[in-house]
C-alpha cells in the first residue's frame, strides 16, 4: 500500500464500489450454475469440453477476444503508449492476417477432422509423441500465463488502492475455478461474452472521464502532439529495435497465428461453432472487436499522458512501474464519481476472468482428451467428465501458485505475456506449420524441430533479460547502443519470438526430416492442393503418415477427401 488509499476507490465512495465488483463475480457464478443445471447438465465430455458444438459466431467471437485480452492489455498497453508513444498501436495492422489465415488455413482442417484437442491433428500428421510433445508445451504456455493473468490486477490494484492482494486473488480464482468447474465450455463463453461487455465499459468511463478531466479533446490532442507521442510509421528494419512497423505489423502475425490459429483455447471455440462457416464467420467478427479493444487502451494511454505529461508521479507512488501509475490514473481520475472506481476494477477483474476461465478449460481439455482418454478408452462417460472437472478445478490452484511466482518477473507485464507468448506459442505453430504446409516432414523431425526451437526459444528469451537493450528503451534516451555478435542475437526484439522460433522449429524439422525419412516424399500427400488453393476450391487431404519400412499405408482410418473441392469455385 503506498499510502494512496486516499486515492482509493474503497475509501471515499465506499460500498457502491464493493457492490459492483460483488455483482461482477455474483453474475459469473450465475452463469456457471445456469449451465450446470440446464441442457445437459454438463454431464458428456461433448457438452463439458465442446458445448456439444452447437455454438453461435456471436458469443464464439466476443469469447475468442476475450480469451488473449487480459488485465496485462487493460494495463500494459496504456504504460506503453505513456512511455513510447503509438508505435504499438501498429501491431493492430497484424490483425488482417493474423485473422484471415487462421480462418482459411486453419480451421478448415481442424474443424473437419472433428478433434476435440488441436494436438489430435499432430498424432494424426506425425506421432504420438509429437502429439504430447505439443499438448506439454502448450500446458507449461497457458500455465505461466495464467498466472500473470491471475497476479496483474491483484498486484497492481493493491499498489495503489491497499486493496486485499491476495485475497483478491483467492478470491478471483475460485469464483472462476467455480464457474468454469460447473458450467463448462458453455459457462465460459457465456461468462466471457459478458464480461468482454463489462471490460470495454470500464475503459469507455475511464476514457471520457479522463478526457473531460484533462481539458477536452483538442487539449489532450495537444499535449500528446507536443509531447511526440503520436509516433509516425517507423519502417527502420532493424530486428534488434523493439517496435518498428515490421516487428509490430509482420511480427505480429506469427504472434496472432499463435493465437487465433493453433493455441487449443481459440481452436477449441472455433470446433464448438454449429458448422464450420459459423466458426469462420467468428473469426472474421473477432477483427472490428479486437481493433476496438486495442484502441481503446492506446487511447487510455495518450489520455493519461496528456494528464501527467509534465510531471512524473512514479515519486508519489514509489515505484516505476507504469502499471502501477495505469491504476494510479484510473482512481485519480474516477475518484468522487460513485460506482465509476467499481465499475473500472470490475473491468479488470473481468479482462482477467475472462482469460483464466478459457486457459482452465482448454488445460482441462487437452489434458483429458491427449493425455488420459487415450491410455482409458475404456472409461465411462460420466467419469470422464467428472475427471474433467477435477482437473479444471486443480489447474485452478495451481493458476494460483503461478500468481506468486510472478511476483518474481521483472518487465511490465505486456512484455512477459508476448515474450511467453514468443517463447512458447511460436515453436507451436512453428510444429503445426511443418505439419500443414510440408508433406514430407515426418514425425522425427517434427520432435526434433520443437526440441531445438524451444531450446533456442529460452536461450535468446532469457539472454535478452541479462542485455539492457532488449528492454524498452525510453524515448528521450537517444543512447546509441550498437550489439555485436552473441548481444545482437539477444536484442533480437521479442515481437519477432513468434516468427523466429517458427522458424527455426521448420528449418530444424525440415533437415532432421530429409536425415531420416527421404523416402517420405512419394507418400505424403499436400495438405492443400496449391494450384488448386487460389481457384476457390480447397482440397484437404488428411495425411497418409510418413513413409515406413515397408513402403507407403495408411494407417489411420481416415480415407483422404479425394477431389471434393469445399466450396465451389
Ligand atoms: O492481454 C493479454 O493478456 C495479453 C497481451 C496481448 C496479447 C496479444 S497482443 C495481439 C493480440 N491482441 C490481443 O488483444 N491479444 C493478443
Ligand atoms: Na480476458
Amino acid at each position: 500500500d503506498l499510502g494512496l488509499s486516499t486515492l482509493g476507490p474503497f475509501s471515499q465512495t465506499g460500498v457502491v464500489d464493493y457492490v459492483i465488483f460483488a455483482v461482477l463475480l455474483a453474475a459469473s457464478m450465475a452463469i456457471g450454475l445456469y449451465y450446470a443445471l440446464s441442457g445437459g447438465r454438463q454431464r458428456t465430455t461433448q457438452e463439458f469440453l465442446m458445448a456439444d458444438r452447437s455454438m453461435h459466431c456471436l458469443p464464439v467471437s466476443l469469447s475468442l477476444i476475450a480469451s488473449f485480452q487480459s488485465a496485462v492489455a487493460i494495463i500494459g498497453v496504456p504504460g506503453e503508449i505513456y512511455t513510447h508513444g503509438t508505435q504499438y498501436w501498429f501491431i493492430g495492422c497484424s490483425y488482417i492476417l493474423g485473422l484471415l489465415i487462421p480462418a482459411h488455413v486453419f480451421i478448415p482442417v481442424l474443424y473437419r477432422l472433428r478433434v476435440s484437442s488441436a494436438y489430435q491433428y499432430l498424432e494424426l500428421r506425425f506421432s504420438k509423441a509429437v502429439r504430447i510433445c505439443g499438448t506439454l508445451t502448450f500446458i507449461c504456455q497457458m500455465v505461466i500465463y495464467m498466472g500473470v493473468c491471475v497476479y496483474t490486477p491483484a498486484f497492481a490494484l493493491n499498489a495503489v488502492t491497499g486493496f486485499e492482494l491476495w485475497g483478491t486473488v483467492l478470491a478471483t480464482g475460485l469464483v472462476c475455478t467455480l464457474y468454469t468447474t460447473m458450467g463448462g465450455l458453455k459457462a465460459v463463453i457465456w461468462t466471457d461474452v459478458f464480461q468482454t461487455v463489462v471490460m470495454f465499459a470500464g475503459q469507455l468511463a475511464v476514457i471520457m472521464v479522463g478526457v473531460q478531466r484533462t481539458g477536452g479533446v483538442s487539449e489532450v490532442w495537444r499535449k500528446v502532439w507536443e509531447g511526440n507521442r503520436i509516433s509516425g510509421l517507423d519502417l527502420n528494419p532493424d530486428p534488434t529495435e523493439r517496435h518498428t512497423f515490421w516487428t509490430l505489423g509482420v511480427g505480429g502475425i506469427f504472434l496472432m497465428l499463435s493465437l487465433y490459429g493453433v493455441n487449443q483455447a481459440q481452436v477449441q471455440r472455433y470446433l464448438s461453432s454449429r458448422t464450420e462457416k459459423e466458426a469462420v464467420r467468428s473469426c472474421y467478427m473477432v477483427f472490428p472487436s479486437l481493433q476496438l479493444a486495442l484502441a481503446l487502451s492506446c487511447v487510455m494511454g495518450l489520455v493519461m499522458f496528456a494528464r501527467y505529461c509534465g510531471e512524473d508521479p512514479s515519486d508519489k507512488l514509489g515505484t516505476s512501474s507504469r502499471d502501477a501509475m495505469v491504476i494510479y490514473f484510473v482512481m485519480d481520475m474516477l475518484q468522487g464519481l460513485p460506482g465509476l472506481p467499481g465499475l473500472f476494477v470490475a473491468c479488470l477483474f473481468s479482462a482477467a476472468l475472462s482469460t483464466i476461465s478459457s486457459a482452465f478449460n482448454s488445460l482441462a481439455t487437452v489434458t483429458m482428451e491427449d493425455l488420459i482418454k487415450p491410455y482409458f478408452p475404456a472409461m465411462s462417460e460420466s467419469r470422464a467428465t467428472l475427471l474433467s472437472k477435477a482437473l479444471a478445478a486443480s489447474y485452478g490452484l495451481l493458476c494460483l501458485a503461478m500468481a506468486y511466482l510472478t511476483h518474481l518477473m521483472g518487465d511490465s507485464v505486456l512484455q512477459v505475456a508476448l515474450k511467453i507468448f514468443g517463447m512458447v506459442g511460436g515453436p507451436i505453430l512453428g510444429l503445426f506449420s511443418l505439419g500443414m504446409f510440408f508433406p514430407w516432414a515426418n514425425s522425427t523431425g517434427a520432435v526434433a524441430g520443437l526440441g531445438t526451437g524451444l531450446a533456442v526459444a529460452f536461450w535468446v528469451g532469457i539472454g535478452s533479460i541479462f542485455t539492457r537493450s532488449s528492454g524498452a528503451r525510453p524515448l528521450q534516451d537517444n543512447s546509441v547502443f550498437r550489439p555485436t555478435g552473441l548481444k545482437r542475437f539477444y536484442s533480437l526484439s521479442y515481437m519477432w519470438y513468434s516468427a523466429f522460433n517458427c522458424f527455426t522449429v521448420i528449418l530444424i524439422g525440415l533437415i532432421i526430416s530429409f536425415l531420416t525419412g527421404r523416402q517420405v516424399l512419394m507418400c505424403a500427400y499436400p495438405l492443400y492442393n496449391p494450384q488448386l488453393l487460389f481457384t476457390n476450391s480447397l482440397n484437404v487431404y488428411f495425411l497418409f503418415r510418413p513413409y515406413e519400412r515397408r513402403g507407403c499405408n495408411t494407417r489411420n482410418n481416415l480415407s483422404p477427401v479425394r477431389e471434393t473441392p469445399l466450396f465451389s469455385a
